[in-house]
């Protein structure tokens, strides 16, 4: 009998620390990684690139099963390049603008069910760590370990605001607070694969907790699910 992939999920809404949280996990377990929430900004830019527009919910889930993307993984250990047909577009795709977009592209069904193949083939030896808000509800529903992380919307927007402030980036915070709320509420309660924590998965709010604080308590769970460290 051929064995199952182990795959970890982690979601939560936006800035809550997922993809930082999961880069660091896949590299100790030696896992590939997802980020699912790349597919849905990658779409978001394919279609404005395309001229599709983002209520031509019929053009948009054909591009989502067709659009020409890639990840590379990096050496050196850096966060996987985001490509889209053959261009570099991993900063492009980071703008908030782009991931109010991806939101909002992201509520339609139809985006949805033409993303969940692509999505699952990630699921390949020796594991998968996964990033999103429906990874463990809809995508993985048999995952080995489920987490649900969280943070209050202050930090996590301010958690954004020094990430912007870091690129050069003029914004102002409470723009910023005002924008996660948003995001939180469109991504909360959309009617199809809404974020929620899975019935299985343990809530972990990382308000005023380190990266390595969170990074151990999730670890702390995955072995407890039977998914051992390599040496
Ligand atoms: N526990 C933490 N304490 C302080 N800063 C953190 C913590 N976790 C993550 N960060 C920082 O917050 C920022 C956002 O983190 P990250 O991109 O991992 O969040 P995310 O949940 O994946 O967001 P998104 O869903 O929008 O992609 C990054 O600059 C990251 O370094
Ligand atoms: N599994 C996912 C991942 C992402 N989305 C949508 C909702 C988010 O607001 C947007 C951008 O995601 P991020 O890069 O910030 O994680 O994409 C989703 O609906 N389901």
């Amino acid at each position: 009998m051929e064995k199952k992939v182990p795959v970890i999920t982690i979601d939560g809404p936006s800035g809550s620390g997922k993809g930082t949280i999961c880069q660091l996990l896949a590299a100790r377990l030696g896992y590939h990684y997802l980020d699912s929430g790349a597919l849905y900004r990658l779409l978001a830019l394919a279609a404005k690139r395309h001229g599709v527009a983002f209520d031509n919910v019929e053009s948009l889930a054909v591009l989502a099963a067709h659009m020409d993307i890639s990840f590379r993984t990096q050496d050196n250990g850096d966060a996987p390049r985001v490509m889209l047909e053959g261009e570099d577009v991993s900063s492009l795709i980071r703008t908030e603008s782009v991931g109010t977009e991806a939101s909002l592209v992201a509520a339609f069904p139809e985006v949805r069910t033409a993303l969940l193949q692509r999505q699952r083939a990630f699921a390949v030896m020796p594991g998968l760590v996964a990033d999103g808000r429906d990874m463990g509800t809809v995508v993985f529903t048999d995952a080995d370990a489920k987490i649900f992380l969280t943070a209050s919307p202050e930090e996590r927007a301010e958690r954004r605001y020094n990430q912007l402030i870091d690129k050069g980036e003029s914004v102002s915070l409470a723009a910023l607070v005002e924008r996660v709320r948003k995001r939180d509420e469109r991504d909360m309660n959309r009617k199809v694969s809404p974020m929620v924590p899975a019935a299985n998965a343990i809530l972990l709010d990382s308000t005023g907790m380190s990266i390595d604080e969170v990074l151990q308590k999730v670890v702390d769970h995955v072995t407890a699910n039977g998914i051992d460290l390599p040496q």
